[in-house]
């Protein structure tokens, strides 16, 4: 490990590899990676994870919940459930509404697709999965197989023969098409990959992807070791304090000679911006911590998905297997290929999506926020509100997801919260970063948030009662009786939610400065030079996805424009949006 390097990136995790891989591998630029967690032994990947609770949440009858953050080179692509989804089209257009335009106008879905292409290699449905209507197109994915060094995208050919009554009779919901693909972009009915190695049946994550076996002499990788904070040149990032695991009076600096970026996810960058002083400056007084840039939307804007565990029936005749599925199909090793529902409000709730929306657009922005937000994320949320109240109306955007078990059973994912959180450091311990942040995910903190989850339990219980499937006589189990009225729904939303599905976005948004954004198109902390953010805090609203597919994209194209950039007129362009 040397002392500088010409890009030094914080947190070797989803983003922060992808970014190293691609940034050393012109073999122009020399790039460190610094990780907390460890590099597991090959074969033995026990997930590590932060150890964090939250506040407790107001909107969820005062109930805590465990953060969950992987901790290990890979971050929390060496953790998660291997689902992998991309958003609708209409998510990364609305980036576009909500950035700055400065770096081509390419924060959109055509702009996104490119890099979707890039970062993820297709392994194609089976022949035999054609008789589960499974739809797959080409033209959506990329396919390199030249290189190991990618991450898969891969459909197995065990598709569960329960889940195709579902399928026929969500087909015939009126609003619910069969998307042409699941990396479409369209939502609706659709059979969805895992990231799984297609050659060996194991995960396929940042790791395997963007580090083992690449041995390069200009990308080093170090682990166990914690940024404390970013150091600075006057108004320049010039590089990183650090101390190795466990060790913290063993503080050394790294010095970047280009960058800093910051890729530690979407819980630990706001932290990590917040103890270097950008942040909202009264928070950062009361922490002691001198003030570097006041940044009022660091930590703020913070979403995740959130879901009910379960919405559940019974059936009195279970529903028949069709014939035509009696197949014996071979398991291939590569896991089961889930079906999914994405759908608009408008599907939802025919005849409530429009009060809803009408309701959403009226509200004071400052209403459901924290007290004492800073003006510029009101602002910044008011333009959210705006988007989302329009898509409320609209069916390419969607409110609910959830995957078809085979059983009459689901867990409704609120896919578009409207309510929004925040990761702030505790003022009370200063400046230590062993001491995670407060995370508040206030989730149910707008009543929105409720009426649409209460909507989505109507349009389940009217799919497995009504319809294509009112013949097989369902009762339902929970919620059950007793939760006819909607206020009774909503408190029984309120008991059962869990505020996140570990897909934590939104804490350093690529939104304009004036709008509480941190970052600009080109990724640059406001206020600064030097200093990016690349991971999933960026993302202004979350995506009606698991996230880690669209996180490997923008860190694909944050390295192709990073590349870009280092021609000298942008360079120029850089300097001076960030001053
Ligand atoms: C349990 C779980 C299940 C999930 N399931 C799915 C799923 O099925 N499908 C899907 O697409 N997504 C899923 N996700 C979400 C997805 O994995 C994340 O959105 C994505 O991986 C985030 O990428 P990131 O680069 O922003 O952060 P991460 O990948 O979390 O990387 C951040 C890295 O920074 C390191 N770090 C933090 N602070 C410091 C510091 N001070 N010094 C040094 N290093 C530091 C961390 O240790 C970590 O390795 C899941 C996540 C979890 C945790």
């Amino acid at each position: 490990i040397k002392n500088t390097y010409d890009y030094v990136i914080v947190g070797g995790g989803t983003a922060g590899l992808t970014v190293g891989d691609r940034l050393s591998e012109s073999g122009k630029y020399s790039v460190l990676v610094i990780e907390y967690g460890y590099l597991e032994p090959e074969g033995q990947r026990p997930g590590t994870l932060y150890n964090i609770t939250s506040a407790p949440i107001s909107g969820l009858n005062n109930k805590t919940f465990p953060v969950v953050v992987g901790c290990v080179v890979g971050g929390s692509s060496a953790v998660n459930g291997m689902v992998f989804q991309r958003g609708t089209a209409k998510d990364y257009d609305i980036w576009k509404e909500l950035g700055d335009g400065s770096l081509r106008d390419s924060w959109n879905w055509v702009g996104m697709l490119r890099y979707f292409k890039k970062a993820i290699q297709l392994t194609p449905p089976k022949p035999e999965t054609a008789a589960f209507g499974l739809r797959h197109d080409a033209q959506y994915w990329g396919r390199n197989f030249s290189t190991n060094h990618t991450i898969f995208a891969t459909f197995g050919n065990v598709i569960s023969p329960k889940i195709y009554p579902f399928y026929e009779a969500a087909k015939k919901v009126p609003g619910i098409n069969v998307s042409p693909d699941a990396g479409s972009g369209q939502p609706g009915l659709q059979y969805y990959q895992t990231s799984t190695n297609p050659y060996t049946g194991e995960r396929s994550y940042s790791r395997t992807g963007h580090w083992d076996g690449l041995n390069r002499a200009n990308y080093d990788l170090l682990t166990a070791t914690r940024v404390n904070k970013i150091i600075f040149d006057r108004n320049r990032a010039a590089g990183v304090q650090v101390y190795p695991r466990g060790e913290r009076d063993k503080k050394t600096v790294i010095r970047a000679r280009k960058e800093v970026i910051l890729a530690a996810g979407a819980i630990h960058t706001p932290q990590i911006l917040q103890l270097s002083g950008i942040g909202p400056a009264d928070l950062l007084r009361r922490a002691g911590i001198p003030v570097k840039v006041d940044l009022p939307g660091v930590g703020y804007n913070f979403q995740d998905h959130t879901f009910i565990p379960a919405v559940s029936f019974s059936w009195s005749t279970s529903p028949p297997i069709p014939l035509h599925l009696n197949i014996s199909v071979v398991n291939d090793g590569l896991g089961r290929t889930s079906l999914g529902l994405s759908i608009g409000l408008p599907v939802i709730s025919p005849s409530s999506f429009n009060r809803i929306a009408s309701r959403y657009e009226s509200q004071d922005p400052a209403a459901y926020l924290p007290k004492g937000t800073h003006k510029t994320i009101i602002r910044g949320y008011h333009k959210q509100q705006q988007i989302y109240a329009r898509e409320m109306r609209a069916k390419g955007f969607s409110f609910l997801r959830a995957t078809f078990s085979g059983d009459p059973s689901f867990v409704p994912i609120v896919i578009h919260p409207v309510s929004r959180g925040t990761v702030l450091i505790d003022p009370a311990t200063g400046s230590d970063v062993e001491v995670e942040p407060i995370v508040d995910y206030r989730a149910a903190s707008n009543p929105i948030d409720v009426d649409v989850a209460v909507e989505e339990v109507k349009f389940l219980r009217r799919f497995l009662t009504g319809g294509e499937l009112s013949g097989y006589n369902a009762t339902e189990v929970v919620p059950g009786p007793g939760y006819e009225s909607d206020e009774a729904l909503a408190s029984w939303v309120r008991a059962n939610t869990i505020p996140s599905v570990y897909h934590p976005v939104g804490t350093a948004a690529k939104m304009p400065r004036e709008w509480g954004g941190v970052v600009g198109d080109d990724l640059l902390v406001y206020g600064v030079r030097g200093l990016s953010v690349v991971d999933a805090s960026i993302m202004p609203t979350i995506v009606a996805a698991t996230t880690s597919m669209t996180v490997y994209a923008i860190a694909e194209k944050v390295s192709d424009d990073l590349d870009f950039l280092t021609l000298n007129y942008l360079i120029k362009v850089r300097a001076g949006a960030s001053s």
